[in-house]
């Protein structure tokens, strides 16, 4: 017999429609009769503080965790789905405990962005992916040329971050854009770590 439980992961850039997507896997499961618990980290206060909102201004409400371990503590015996947004914000131990739900017979559905500001794997969402069943990787629109928008563009007085900064940097559209690869600017003297380069 079949058995349940896999781990889902949406990616992309800021604006490519994650978190869109995420509320949209939830109504479905709902409407499917399934019971769902709903988490985000507590970094992530834009918006509604208590729900994953979208840009576009849809939300659901969401259970604000400080690690990921909380999620164990949630979770009735009926739970038979996890969503977590903004994973990137979490530490690799997120990674863990999705495996564990998983291999408990939930079905882990997660967001966050793949890269930061620089164009660098973001937190534990590289690591998520190599062990998820299924990724959704979206991309939104480069306002520059229209083209596919893989990339986030950290912006400083409304122009490209020429230096380095914090990796973590809570914001919306006043500081940052999509942007496609070609169009994306990495600031000054970051280029990816050597163990993402060929050898
Ligand atoms: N450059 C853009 N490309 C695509 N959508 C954009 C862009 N800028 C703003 N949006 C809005 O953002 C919405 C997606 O937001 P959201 O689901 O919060 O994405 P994410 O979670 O990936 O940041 C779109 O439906 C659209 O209304
Ligand atoms: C690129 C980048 C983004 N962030 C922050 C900015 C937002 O608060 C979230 C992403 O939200 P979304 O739902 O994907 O729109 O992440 C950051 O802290 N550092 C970065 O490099
Ligand atoms: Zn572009």
């Amino acid at each position: 017999m079949t058995k349940e439980g896999w781990i889902e992961v949406i990616c992309g850039g800021m604006f490519s429609g994650k978190s869109e997507e995420l509320i949209r896997r939830i109504r479905r499961a709902r409407i499917a009769k399934q019971n769902v618990a709903v988490f985000k980290p507590i970094v992530d206060n834009r918006y509604r503080p208590e729900a994953i909102t979208s840009h576009n201004g849809v939300y659901t409400d969401a259970i604000v965790i400080h690690e990921a371990k909380e999620i164990l503590e949630h979770l009735l015996q009926k739970t038979n789905v996890v969503a977590i947004d903004e994973i990137q914000f979490f530490d690799d131990s997120v990674v863990q405990v999705a495996q564990e739900l998983a291999d408990r017979g939930i079905r882990v559905i997660c967001a966050g962005l793949d890269q930061d500001f620089r164009g660098t794997p973001f937190g534990p969402t590289p690591k998520l992916m190599a062990v998820a069943e299924y990724i959704t990787k979206l991309q939104a629109i480069c306002v520059q040329c229209g083209g596919p928008a893989s990339r986030t563009q950290r912006l400083i007085d409304g122009k490209p971050a020429e230096t380095d900064g914090p990796v973590i940097q809570v914001g919306a559209s006043e500081q940052y854009e999509a942007r496609c690869r070609h169009c994306h600017k990495v600031p000054v003297g970051k280029t990816l770590p050597k163990s993402f380069l060929p050898s």
